[in-house]
């Protein structure tokens, strides 16, 4: 082949992008049937479609598989760059057109190894769509970690609008870690749906799901990766593949949410606490995602680091841009929640705001639970003789006592 030719037909950067996207639909598609079919299997064994309806899904399935397998092993990148190897073959070194076929060769290299990263993402990259504003749906959710063990969790269902602060509690064992360890597709629900953003979850598509949630786990020393807070942010958006030029700006604001911009060349070893949790938080937010979980984050931290993490999680609750699900044991963090959803023995016994939950008589006690500490206070001065309205706010209630 002449390089005139090959100029005519060679492949570009836009091919490339055309590729791209195609694999991208198509990893989309195949991944809304693998939903459909996940909520078939569910109907199945809820006895709610027959064995056949089943089969039909899954034979529509393993065809648009298929069509998808036949995509990933395109040749056109391999044919351009072996046209693109004929053209320098069969030119002279010492031909004026020498080197703008060498610098095609090298660019149509390029292309066919960008390609090779394509094929082996197979359209993973596509972001993931929201299908409505629900951050969480869970229907009918059972799980057990052996077949020959009882049930952790027991029909649980709830929904999360995006935007609101969860807190969950109950007594331990009762399920919570288990719930959150389902919720980022650690252990795989035995019976159940689970939804974020309309989208269903199953093991196909965790690694893709998980774009939408970030996790703050309970042991401040054991979240660190980098020798600063600032590569500690920077690690994971390099694993994300984010743009370089980009990651200064994203940690600096990260690291301004949770006012540690002072500290970004500090080794996070030397921090406090709260400050190694806040990091933790900054690392979560760089990533942008859109479902914050906090697994017991402040249990680990002094007053004052329970306190500095508990504030800047009433920031972002604030902001309503993020759903926020912390699971806690601090009875007095559940007023800063929108709702609480509350665990006993596998089952889900209460989902409601902080007021419903605590003003429920005996509840909280029944389950071994306390009660926060303003509600206890407000609850002796009734049972005093005191007359009061009940408020979450130690200000209004201290207006109330001293206007008596
Ligand atoms: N890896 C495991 N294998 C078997 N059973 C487990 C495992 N992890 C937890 N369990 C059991 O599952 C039940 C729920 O535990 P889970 O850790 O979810 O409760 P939790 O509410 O998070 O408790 P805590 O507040 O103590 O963290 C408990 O009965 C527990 O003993």
């Amino acid at each position: 082949m002449q390089l005139k030719e090959f100029k005519k037909t060679k492949l570009s950067e836009k091919d490339l992008e055309k590729y791209q996207a195609t694999l991208n639909e198509f990893y989309k598609k195949k991944t809304l049937h693998n939903d459909q079919l996940f909520i078939a299997k569910n109907k199945l064994l809820n006895e709610e479609i027959t064995k056949d309806t089943f089969k039909q899904m899954k034979a529509k399935n393993t065809e648009i598989a298929k069509e998808f397998t036949a995509s990933l092993k395109s040749t056109m990148f391999k044919d351009n760059l072996k046209n693109a190897t004929k053209v320098v073959e069969n030119i002279n070194a010492e031909s004026p057109e020498y080197l703008e076929a060498n610098n095609e060769l090298t660019e149509a290299k390029r292309l066919y190894e960008e390609f090779q990263l394509i094929v082996k993402e197979k359209g993973r990259s596509a972001k993931v769509v929201k299908f409505n504003n629900l951050a969480i749906e869970v229907e009918n959710l059972h799980f057990r970690y052996n077949p020959e063990f009882p049930l952790v969790l027991k029909n649980v269902n709830f929904t999360i609008n995006h935007g609101e602060y969860i807190a969950i509690i109950g007594h331990n064992g009762s399920g919570k870690s288990t719930l959150s360890k389902i919720l980022i597709g650690v252990l795989t629900a035995e019976k159940g749906i689970i939804k974020l953003f309309g989208n269903v979850l199953n093991s196909q598509n965790i690694a893709q799901i998980r774009q939408f949630l970030g996790i703050v786990f309970q042991n401040p020393d054991n979240q660190f990766i980098g020798s600063t807070v600032r590569a500690d942010i920077a690690f994971g958006l390099e694993n994300k593949r984010i743009e370089p030029k980009e990651m200064p700006g994203i940690i600096q604001q990260a690291a301004e949410k949770v006012h540690m911009e002072e500290f970004l060349d500090h080794e996070p070893l030397n921090l406090s606490g709260g400050q190694k949790q806040r990091v933790a938080i900054a690392s979560a937010l760089a990533l942008n995602p859109d479902i914050l979980i906090f697994d017991e984050a402040t249990s680990m931290l002094d007053p004052k680091g329970k306190r500095e993490v508990k504030e800047i999680m009433v920031n972002l609750r604030n902001q309503r841009d993020k759903t926020i699900l912390s699971i806690t044991h601090d009875m007095d963090e559940i007023l800063n929640a929108d709702k609480v959803l509350v665990m006993n023995n596998g089952e889900l016994v209460r989902y409601g705001t902080p007021q419903e939950v605590i003003n429920d008589e005996g509840f909280l006690e029944s389950i071994h639970l306390g009660v926060p500490f303003i509600a206890e206070v407000e609850n002796e001065l009734i049972k005093a003789g005191i007359k009061l309205n009940k408020t979450n706010s130690m200000d209004d209630l201290v207006k109330q006592l001293w206007k008596k």
